[in-house]
């Protein structure tokens, strides 16, 4: 089953358009976990019990866990949320000449889709594209302030690159398996490329931490009511002080987020 029908039936049966991004970081995970093996597995886990429920995804960054610990954590997180039914978003935003990677796109193996970076052209990311059952979100507009250096520049025509990146997406986008990475903190730029391409489902980053509109997330984000929303320090830190509170604090913020979007949604 393709990627986005499977995130389709996550999100019925939630009734969530939640990711809940895992990025652990060593130096805010819980004094208590540090003693475990694998501490950023340990609150995984945790968190995992406690937003499950409300996750349509999780999405671990690929930056949080490259180290051999950081390995073996991410490999155990995955299982484990496949254990719950939740796919698994792994944002790398890769890239690289052809061979390579077809070595980056093994990850597939493991994860049920993956973010990619479009600057390399097609051929760059032609092994992810070729992967019918994995979802694979191109990065378009994306949700830091420097976002704009590149991806605002007028191209002769007077396009912006972020447009020229959805028209390309939605060309590759033959195994409707292709969505695009558009920030919540970008609102007008997500309603001009949710006009441009209206069948890509979006995964929006930027709401919670950074302060992105959560309102234009859900009006241009999804696409036949396929999209994800994303919120990582907001939902997995929502209890830092806490210390063994930690895990429920991250499950009623991923509630909240979840109730407040479904508001926009209905
Ligand atoms: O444009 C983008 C693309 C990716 N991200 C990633 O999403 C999460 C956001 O984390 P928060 O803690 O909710 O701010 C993080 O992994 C980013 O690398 C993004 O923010 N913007």
């Amino acid at each position: 089953m393709n990627f986005f029908d499977r995130l389709h039936d996550r999100i019925r049966t939630v009734d969530s358009v939640v990711s809940v991004g895992l990025d652990a970081d060593r130096s805010r995970i819980p004094d208590h976990l540090e003693s475990h093996d694998l501490p950023r597995w340990a609150f995984n886990r945790r968190i995992i019990d406690a937003t499950h429920e409300h996750a349509a995804a999780f999405k671990p960054n690929a930056a949080f866990y490259e180290d051999p610990d950081g390995w073996q954590a991410l490999e155990e997180t995955v299982a484990y949320a496949h254990g719950k039914d939740v796919p698994v978003l792994l944002d790398a935003k890769r890239a690289d000449i052809g061979n390579t990677t077809r070595q980056y796109a093994r990850i597939l193996e493991t994860v049920d889709a993956i973010t990619v970076n479009p600057y390399m052209g097609r051929d760059s990311l032609q092994p992810f594209l070729a992967n019918e059952e994995a979802g694979v979100f191109i990065l378009c507009r994306t949700s830091n302030p420097g976002g704009s250096d590149l991806q605002d520049l007028e191209l002769e025509t007077g396009e912006p690159i972020y447009e020229r990146v959805a028209a390309l997406a939605d060309l590759w986008n033959e195994r409707d398996n292709v969505g695009l990475v558009v920030g919540a903190t970008n609102p007008d730029e997500l309603a001009e490329i949710r006009e441009q391409v209206p069948d890509l489902p979006f995964l929006v980053p930027g709401v919670g931490a950074q302060g992105g509109d959560a309102e234009a997330a859900i009006e241009h984000g999804l696409s036949n009511g396929v999209g994800l929303v994303n919120s990582s320090r907001g939902i997995i830190f929502a209890g830092e002080s806490s210390g063994k509170e930690f895990a429920r604090a991250s499950g009623q913020s991923a509630k909240r987020l979840k109730e407040r979007l479904n508001q926009y949604r209905r």
